[in-house]
């Protein structure tokens, strides 16, 4: 991959980054960064992964192949508006913002090749699950950089781009879900006297065994989780309250608004709407 430019270099960059540098897939010295202001940010980013800071100011963007935007929703059409003009006609986009669809994107940036994708903070240790869509612009070999630049980061799926609002309330959020779920069984087992040490131990080997074991046997998770599920024992028990208490109407009403936001987004950064 040539050039490539991170506009916005937030958590979401970072891990992009991170994973990048850390597979080897780009060399550091080919990947850049800008932001709006914080530059104690740019620097560290330099000083951690050896990339480089580019600024619109100084017509740094002219020969990029790739920009990554980067930044909150809410600030997308001002970036746009910052590199358009610096663009060459051949850069592609790839956005990792919620949300803002590609026909908004190729409002502000013009007629391009540009990809939507999703992916999630994991990308930090390589194991993002990204959802990715692309308009009809991106020829093969664009595609085949685009899938190999998120392979290195973790797992792509392409989708239709309706269905990444979706994803990312599944797979984009979903690591937020995971931690509240570690959260609260910490907070549980300490309430009854394990040390906290010991619980955030078992809990951590709890779920990579058990994402292990759906990854290995390939076996449905309602077989699995019979197979936990002793009659009369504790699991069962357990199982119990979580019904008692609506668990899957709570997950189902997690998915649904996080769904719900993302479109949200898409109409509130949609300048056809606003
Ligand atoms: N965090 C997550 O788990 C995930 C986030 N995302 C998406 O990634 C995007 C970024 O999120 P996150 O990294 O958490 O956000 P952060 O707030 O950490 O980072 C946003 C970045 O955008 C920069 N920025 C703002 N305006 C401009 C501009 N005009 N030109 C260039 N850069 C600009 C900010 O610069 P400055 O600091 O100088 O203001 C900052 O570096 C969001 O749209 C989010 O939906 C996607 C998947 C997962
Ligand atoms: O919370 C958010 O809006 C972003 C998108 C997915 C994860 N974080």
């Amino acid at each position: 991959m040539d050039k490539v430019i991170f506009v916005g270099a937030g958590s979401m960059a970072e891990a992009i980054i991170a994973g990048i540098v850390n597979k080897s897939v780009m060399r550091a010295k080919d990947i850049y960064v800008m932001n709006k202001s914080d530059e104690d940010r740019l620097i560290y980013m330099q000083n951690t992964y050896g990339v480089s800071i580019v600024s619109a100011e100084r017509n740094e963007l002219s020969d990029a192949g790739l920009f990554i935007l980067a930044t909150k929703p809410k600030d997308i059409h001002q970036a746009m508006a910052d590199i358009v003009n610096h663009m060459n006609d051949d850069a592609a986009a790839l956005s990792v913002i919620a949300g803002v669809s590609i026909a908004t994107i190729e409002s502000g940036l013009g007629a391009r090749p540009i990809a939507r994708s999703m992916p999630n903070t994991s990308a930090t240790i390589g194991k993002s699950a990204t959802g990715v869509s692309m308009n009809q612009s991106v020829n093969n070999n664009m595609n085949k950089k685009i899938i190999s630049l998120l392979s290195s980061i973790g797992i792509v799926k392409e989708v239709v781009e309706d269905e990444l609002h979706l994803v990312t309330a599944l797979s984009g959020s979903g690591p937020a879900y995971v931690y509240y779920l570690v959260e609260a069984l910490e907070e549980a087992a300490i309430s009854k006297g394990l040390c906290a040490d010991t619980a955030r131990e078992l809990i951590i080997q709890t779920l990579e065994g058990a994402a292990s074991m759906l990854k290995k046997t390939g076996e449905e998770p309602s077989i699995l989780r019979k197979n936990v599920t002793s009659p009369g024992g504790t699991t069962e028990a357990g199982l119990r309250a979580l019904e008692k208490n609506s668990f899957k109407q709570t997950i189902s009403h997690c998915i649904n608004d996080a769904e719900a936001r993302s479109r949200e987004l898409g109409i509130m950064t949609d300048p056809k709407i606003t």
